[in-house]
C-alpha cells in the first residue's frame, strides 16, 4: 500500500481529489467517527499536542467537528456545513502555527490508523484514495515556514 507523504512546497496548493465513495461505504459513518477519534487521541499525546484543545469537552467537540467533515467530504451527509457552516479549512487552520513538521506528524498518526483499517478489511484501493486526499489537502493547511 502506498502511504507516502508528498513533499510540500510552502505556499503552493496542489489540486485535491476527494476520496472515492467506496471508502465511506466500507467504513460506515461510525467507523469514520472511530477513525477520527483514534487520530485525535494520538494527536493528544504527540509533539503537536499544544495545537489542540486542552479542555476535555472542547476536545470531544473537536473530534465531532472533524468527523463531521470527513464524513461529508467522503460523500456522506453535510454534517459539517449543518453544524459549523462553510468549511473554509485554510481559514479555520489559520490561527494555528502549522509547519511542514506538524503536517508530517499529523499524517504519520493517520498512517498508523490506516494500516490498522487494512487489517480490519477495508480495501487498499479505498484506503489509498483516502490517504491521497489527506496527503495533498494537508499541504494546504501548512501556514508557517
Ligand atoms: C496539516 C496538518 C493538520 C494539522 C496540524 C491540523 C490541526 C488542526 C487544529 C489545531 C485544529 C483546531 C482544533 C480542532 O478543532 O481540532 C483543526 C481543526 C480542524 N481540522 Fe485540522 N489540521 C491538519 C490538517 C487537516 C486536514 C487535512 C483536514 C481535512 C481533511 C483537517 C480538518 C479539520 C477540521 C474539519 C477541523 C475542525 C474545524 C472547525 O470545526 O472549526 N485538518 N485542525
Amino acid at each position: 500500500m502506498n502511504l507516502e507523504i508528498s513533499h510540500a512546497q510552502f505556499g503552493v496548493r496542489p489540486g485535491v481529489t476527494k476520496p472515492i465513495p467506496e471508502f465511506l461505504i466500507e467504513m460506515t459513518e461510525q467507523g469514520m467517527r472511530d477513525m477520527v477519534s483514534k487520530h485525535y487521541d494520538a494527536l493528544k499525546v504527540s509533539d503537536i499536542k499544544h495545537l489542540f484543545p486542552l479542555d476535555e469537552k472542547e476536545f470531544e467537540e473537536a473530534k465531532q467537528h472533524s468527523a463531521d467533515f470527513m464524513i461529508q467530504i467522503c460523500g456522506g451527509p453535510a454534517y459539517f456545513n449543518q453544524n459549523r457552516g462553510a468549511p473554509q479549512m485554510v481559514g479555520r487552520h489559520a490561527p494555528f502555527r502549522i509547519d511542514a513538521k506538524a503536517r508530517e506528524t499529523w499524517l504519520e498518526l493517520y498512517r498508523e490508523i490506516i494500516l490498522d483499517l487494512k487489517e480490519q478489511g477495508v480495501t487498499e484501493k479505498s484506503l489509498e484514495s483516502f490517504w491521497g486526499y489527506i496527503n495533498i489537502f494537508s499541504i494546504w493547511m501548512v501556514n508557517t515556514q
